[in-house]
């Protein structure tokens, strides 16, 4: 569950060879054992008859020891491999002076590239051992026209760590980057392997242990967390089937306002509202523009609704402001946004709410673009009650006044600067949702699917996370099960229409 950088994994291994004394050779004799295994496996799923001849391209730093270890395993094996080296051994330092000169021993067929056009008939498959946690920049030749005569050859690759090309830390590819069938990633996962796009090339990611100790990422304070049910239960102490005890009531559960919908926006707060009852809150009130609540009557019985004066025009205006820090003085949580629309003097209105409420908030949407233009938001006093925002990359581009390309080309990193800087908790939307905390934690989520990617699907997060923010979960708890459950829901709906494409925002609340 554990998710390093390239930086820490080094840390790790430094600490393994030269602290707890494994030495470096065991580590990468157990990685290319295990990389020999997986492939083994994946033969014998193969329901063709297979030649078992192999290509192993080997670069010149320890992923090519990796490749090299390997080799010789699935030689073993019965396997008839061919050894490419990208790069003269003359080159090899350390390990791979080590590995290089035991081929040699065993007499293992190698080449050097040099370039040359490589003849695909008769391999099954190619081990990619060129580039790991190495890799400084996109690939230089000869591995860049290595890889592209990889990805021309239509044949399945299996990378050993990384896919070669692919930034470890952020999941961007670098041109070329290797596109592969299965990924063996060794010790524990790496960042760029559970984000967009790095997740899709990688394949099937597969983390093989190679005796660095799971303690030392404890030691060295690792806290990015691929999103698994173990990580809700064990770290965040969270049961996922949200368990009710008999002798409760209603008020136990929490109760939720809403503060969300203009005229041409009421479905937000529709969904909102709906999906905090679902996600098990107690009770839901709705506070909107009198116009649109005359038009939610009877909607949906379950919520309740309190108009605010507007002029008569269904939009929100800065004088309700006092009624809302009225109506919040008996709910556990405020969800402000969904549906809000601008209107004059709105960043006057957030920064009265931040400064007069002093129940939990989740800031989404319409919020989030208040808080963007909101000139000193910087200077607005730290609240000692939890704050949850909730953008998709383009709302965190604005709060952060740069490009969504730069959002997403940095995600993890952009989340938890942010959520340390503000102390508040930051729910980064998007493929692998990140959710990081003003502790430091950052999960990596990876439920849901992309016809999740549909209007109305933010203001039902919303919903969920304050309807779970009710109920006494902790801002972490509240953010990382909403993410989690939300994403859950959407894989429920979509298995039952005939495709993600015909997902609306109404049938994940259905899901939950
Ligand atoms: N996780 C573990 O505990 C272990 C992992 N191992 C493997 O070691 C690599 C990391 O090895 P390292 O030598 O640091 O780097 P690389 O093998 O990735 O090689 C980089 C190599 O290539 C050159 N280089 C860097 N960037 C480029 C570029 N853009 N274009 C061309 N060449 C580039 C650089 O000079 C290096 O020489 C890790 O991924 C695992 O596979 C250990 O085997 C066991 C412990
Ligand atoms: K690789």
């Amino acid at each position: 569950m554990y998710v390093v950088t390239s930086d820490e994994m080094r840390k790790l291994d430094h600490y393994t060879i030269n602290t707890i004394g494994i030495p470096s050779l065991v580590l990468m004799e157990n990685a290319g054992r295990e990389v020999a295994n997986e492939i083994i496996i994946w033969t014998k799923k193969q329901n063709k008859p297979h030649h078992k001849k192999w290509l192993i391209l080997v670069g010149k730093g320890n992923n090519g020891g990796d490749g090299l270890v390997a080799a010789r395993h699935l030689i073993e094996a019965g396997f008839d491999i061919d050894i490419l080296y990208a790069q003269s051994p003359n080159l090899f330092k350390g390990d791979m002076i080590t590995q290089h000169h035991i081929t040699k021993k065993l007499k293992l067929s190698s080449n050097v590239y040099q370039n040359k056009k490589i003849d695909w008939d008769g391999y099954e498959g190619i081990i990619d051992a060129l580039l790991g946690t190495g890799t400084r920049g996109a690939p230089r030749d000869p591995y860049a026209s290595l890889i592209n005569k990889v990805n021309e050859s239509n044949l399945p690759v299996f990378s050993i760590d990384i896919p070669s090309g692919l930034d470890a830390d952020t999941g961007v590819l670098y041109q070329p980057c290797i596109k592969a069938e299965k990924t063996i990633t060794l010790a524990f996962l790496k960042c760029g392997l559970i984000q967009s796009p790095g997740a899709e090339t990688a394949g099937d990611v597969i983390v093989k242990p190679i005796g660095i100790p799971i303690t030392t990422a404890k030691q060295f304070s690792i806290q990015t967390f691929s999103l698994q049910p173990s990580v809700l239960e064990k770290k965040l102490n969270v049961n996922v089937n949200l368990p009710r005890e008999s002798n409760t009531h209603k008020g136990t559960y929490g109760h939720v306002l809403v503060v969300a919908g203009t005229l041409q926006m009421s479905g937000a707060g529709l969904l909102c509202s709906k999906t905090a009852l679902r996600a098990g809150c107690g009770l839901v009130t709705w506070t909107l523009p009198r116009m649109v609540a005359n038009q939610m009557l009877g909607k949906l019985p379950e919520v309740m609704l309190v108009p605010v004066e507007d002029k008569n025009n269904g939009e929100w205006n800065v004088h309700s402001a006092e009624d809302i820090i009225q109506l919040s003085e008996n709910k556990q949580v405020l969800v402000i946004g969904p549906g809000l629309g601008r209107f004059e003097d709105d960043e006057m209105w957030l920064h009265k709410l931040w400064e007069r409420i002093e129940c939990p908030i989740v800031l989404d949407a319409d919020a989030l673009n208040i808080l963007s233009d909101a000139e000193h938001f910087d200077k607005w006093s730290g609240k000692d009650t939890p704050v949850i925002i909730t953008p998709h990359p383009g709302e965190m581009a604005r709060l952060l006044k740069c490009t969504v390309k730069e959002v997403q080309e940095n995600r993890i990193q952009i989340a938890r600067e942010y959520a340390m800087k503000h102390k508040i908790v930051v729910v980064l939307k998007g493929a692998h949702t990140v959710i990081a905390t003003a502790n430091e934690n950052v999960y990596i989520n990876h439920t849901g699917n992309a016809g999740m990617a549909t209007g109305g699907s933010g203001d039902v997060l919303a919903g969920m996370i304050g309807g779970l923010l009710a109920q006494n979960y902790t801002a972490e708890q509240a953010a990382v099960l909403g993410v989690y459950l939300h994403g859950l829901a959407g894989d429920r709906a979509a298995a039952k229409r005939y495709s993600q494409h015909s997902l609306i925002a109404g049938d994940i609340i259905d899901e939950i």
